[in-house]
């Protein structure tokens, strides 16, 4: 047992931070329930011809989210109890009453009831984000990137992993929620700049004196998901992890979040392409085919919960990692609370929970935050008001 499997109490911070809701006019989460997610069905039902019956859903979920009380899922659905228990305090009240991260799980949730996309029937399993993410994973940019890895080849290993790293924590700025409001600009195109960096921490707890299994749980899809797969080949390649375990979403999630299937296209991606991507590529399919490298999934990466309250099969697969890796902003939101906290709540403290060593590897795109230094804060207040939202900041804590 590790120290931090011992240290299951509630850190002392937890109940002082009030939950975020989206209720607050104004408010970063209100924007995402008003604006963002009606924007999203429009999307969606412009993206696929689907037929009366699914537009009609699109529809009625337009408007329940604009105006009316959350609905219940259908008693048919397979998942129908345990939404209503996770739902109890929240259905029949208004949809912006309810905790932000509720609010947005639940809407993806009955997103893809509208679609159909459990019914059974020929649009059973259809991700309706599909188009979004092959799109990007098929754009010029990500070509670019592809390219600039043979730069990379010959450097330095030590400067190498640290691109690597930059590399998929800046990855996470290409999430295709935040295009889902027309006009909002795109993330990150101001100067970027890391509000918090234990890289050097993170780096520690990978030796390949005694390499061990790596857990990564990733985010999006596309041009954040083959960053993250180089750098999982760097640390295979390189014996800093024995094996490394990449967690994906089982079904579609905000809008990018990677599945399987996304998993299979990037490596398809890499190993297509030419030079040092090719051979990444090349050896991350053979990785997956020996085990080194292994996909895995759990309802519970689409439950409206905090990492606090995961259930013990995966406590048991995280307290094995010598590192679990959180990528990406709904992680960072999950793993230490959908809370208002104070920025200099110590990330330790509210990650105590956590069964074993955890790093996170975020861009700033929500107001939750923790463990800054007050300097730090001072000066991010004086610069810019939405240094917390806008994706031009992003961190690596550890814990
Ligand atoms: O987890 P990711 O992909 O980094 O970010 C998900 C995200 O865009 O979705 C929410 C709004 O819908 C925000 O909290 C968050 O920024």
């Amino acid at each position: 047992m590790t120290d931090r499997t011992r240290n299951n109490a509630r850190a002392p911070h937890q109940d002082r931070a009030p939950l975020i809701l989206g209720n607050e006019a104004g408010s970063f989460a209100h924007g995402v329930l008003a604006e963002r997610h009606p924007a999203l069905i429009r999307q969606v039902r412009e993206a696929f011809p689907y037929g009366p019956r699914q537009a009609r859903a699109l529809d009625g979920l337009l408007d329940e989210i604009t105006g009316d009380a959350v609905a219940p899922l259908p008693t048919t659905a397979h998942d129908h109890r345990q939404w209503s228990d996770w739902g109890r305090e929240h259905v029949g009240r208004p949809w912006f009453d309810a905790p932000f991260l509720w609010a947005e799980s639940y809407f993806y949730r009955r997103l893809l009831g509208a679609v159909g996309y459990f019914d059974d029937g020929p649009w059973q399993g259809v991700d309706p984000f599909a188009p979004f993410k092959r799109a990007e994973l098929d754009g010029t940019t990500v070509d670019e990137e592809l390219r600039a890895l043979d730069a990379l080849a010959d450097a330095p290993a030590e400067e190498r992993a640290n691109a690597l790293l930059l590399a998929s924590l800046w990855g996470n700025r290409a999430d295709l929620g935040f295009r889902a409001t027309a006009g909002e600009p795109a993330p990150g195109e101001a100067t970027p700049g890391l509000v918090a960096d234990d890289s050097a921490a993170l780096w520690s707890l990978l030796t390949d004196a005694a390499p061990g299994t790596v857990a990564v749980v990733a985010d999006n899809a596309g041009r954040e998901l083959v960053p993250d797969l180089i750098l999982i080949d760097h640390l295979l390649t390189h014996g800093l992890a024995r094996r490394v375990m990449i967690h994906v979403k089982p079904t579609p999630y905000y809008v990018s979040d990677a599945m399987l299937a996304d998993v299979l296209d990037c490596l398809r991606r890499l190993a297509g392409a030419p030079g040092a991507a090719g051979r990444i590529g090349g050896r991350l399919w053979e990785a997956m085919a020996t085990g080194q490298l292994e996909v895995r999934t759990h309802p519970f990466f689409c439950a409206p919960l905090p990492y606090e309250e995961m259930p013990s099969d995966l406590r048991e697969q995280f307290a094995a990692a010598r590192l679990t890796i959180l990528k990406g902003d709904l992680n960072y939101r999950r793993l230490v609370g959908d809370r208002l906290w104070d920025p200099t709540t110590p990330f330790a403290a509210v990650t105590a929970h956590f069964p074993g060593p955890v790093a996170a590897l975020r861009t700033l795109k929500s107001d939750v935050i923790t463990g800054l230094e007050r300097g730090t804060v001072d000066t991010l207040e004086r610069s810019e008001a939405a240094w917390r939202t806008s994706g031009t900041h992003a961190l690596i804590q550890v814990a």
